[in-house]
């Protein structure tokens, strides 16, 4: 299998350059419109699709991104690697604005967004124990290091729902009791649903503030996060361009199964499926659902 890398890029990454014979296409999808047009092309002979999050200009909260058209149009398109490139929030003093870390857990506490591709017609539960993929996320951390950036190898990043930043109570509950690394408001559900679309899903958290709990950084200010952001466009930029020659043109199935995260996945009995959901599952899911 050829491998196709789809990087959804967070605030602050709304473009991506270097790519031979780049073109803006835009994907129909039966879950709505995604974000924005998907930008493809080939890096170093990789396939390479590249998604701006909250779109061009920045139109979507992290409430109104359409998680389930985003994973939809680039599993239609044909991507098998999903990297997310986020800003987040640190929990801990060693994970410095400006660090990047390669979450590997997520607490989800978002409330407010359509988390599944399936339900009535046709109901699937799949595993997502461990959300990211070992393989591609140590493609990443590879990335990283070859980069000079400073990076961490794991963390825990917590899914809130936004827009407003934390209380300085909730920043503490996330981080005395709770025990997370760090925090953002985008990586749940689209990791989730990756998973179900059977993509492998790697996270890179660029650190861009202490949130509020650090007693020598007060609130958290978008004026700092999004200087933070800027200085740190460049090192995005370097992990991303070195993941084709790491990752290869020919694709061997994932090791930890996320391409087959489907196999015993669906419950509805067939004859009680029904066809306009079954249809609508059609790139996420035709792999198990035939037809
Ligand atoms: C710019 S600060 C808050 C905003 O930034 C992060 O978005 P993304 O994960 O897409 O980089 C965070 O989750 C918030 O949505
Ligand atoms: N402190 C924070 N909380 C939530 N999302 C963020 N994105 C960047 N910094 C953040």
């Amino acid at each position: 299998m050829e491998t196709f890398i789809g990087v959804i890029g967070g605030s602050g990454v709304y473009d991506m350059d270097g790519l031979e014979g780049a073109e803006w296409v835009s994907i129909d999808s039966p879950f709505g419109s995604p974000s924005d047009a998907i930008l493809t092309g080939r890096l170093n002979g990789v396939r390479m699709a590249f998604l701006p999050r909250h779109g061009r200009g920045h139109v979507h909260s992290p409430t109104t991104v359409p998680y389930r058209a985003n994973i939809d149009a680039l599993k239609r398109l044909g991507v098998t690697d999903v990297i997310s490139v986020s800003a987040c929030g640190s929990f801990r003093e060693d994970m410095a604005p400006g660090h990047f870390v390669i979450v590997d857990q997520f607490v989800d506490r978002t409330f407010a967004r359509d988390k599944s591709f399936f339900g009535a017609g046709c109901v699937a539960h799949v595993s997502v124990a461990h959300p990211t993929c070992p393989r591609l996320s140590a493609a990443c951390l590879e990335a990283a290091t070859a980069a000079g950036i400073t990076v961490h190898m794991g963390g825990t990043y917590l899914a809130m729902e936004g827009p407003q930043f934390s209380t300085l109570a909730e920043s503490r509950l996330y981080r005395d009791v709770w025990g997370c690394d760090v925090i953002g408001m985008t990586n749940m559900p689209e990791a989730k649903l990756a998973r179900e679309a059977e993509l492998c899903y790697a996270s890179v958290a660029m650190i861009t503030d202490y949130d509020s709990w650090h007693p020598d950084h007060g609130a958290v200010e978008i004026t700092a996060i999004i200087a933070t952001l800027t200085a740190n466009a460049g090192n995005a930029r370097a992990l991303v361009t070195r993941l084709p020659d790491l990752l290869g043109q020919d694709r061997a199935p994932c090791p930890h199964g996320c391409d087959r995260a489907l196999d015993h996945a669906i419950l509805t009995a067939p004859d009680k499926r029904d066809p306009a959901v079954v249809e609508r599952l059609r790139a996420v899911a035709g792999r198990v659902l035939g037809g």
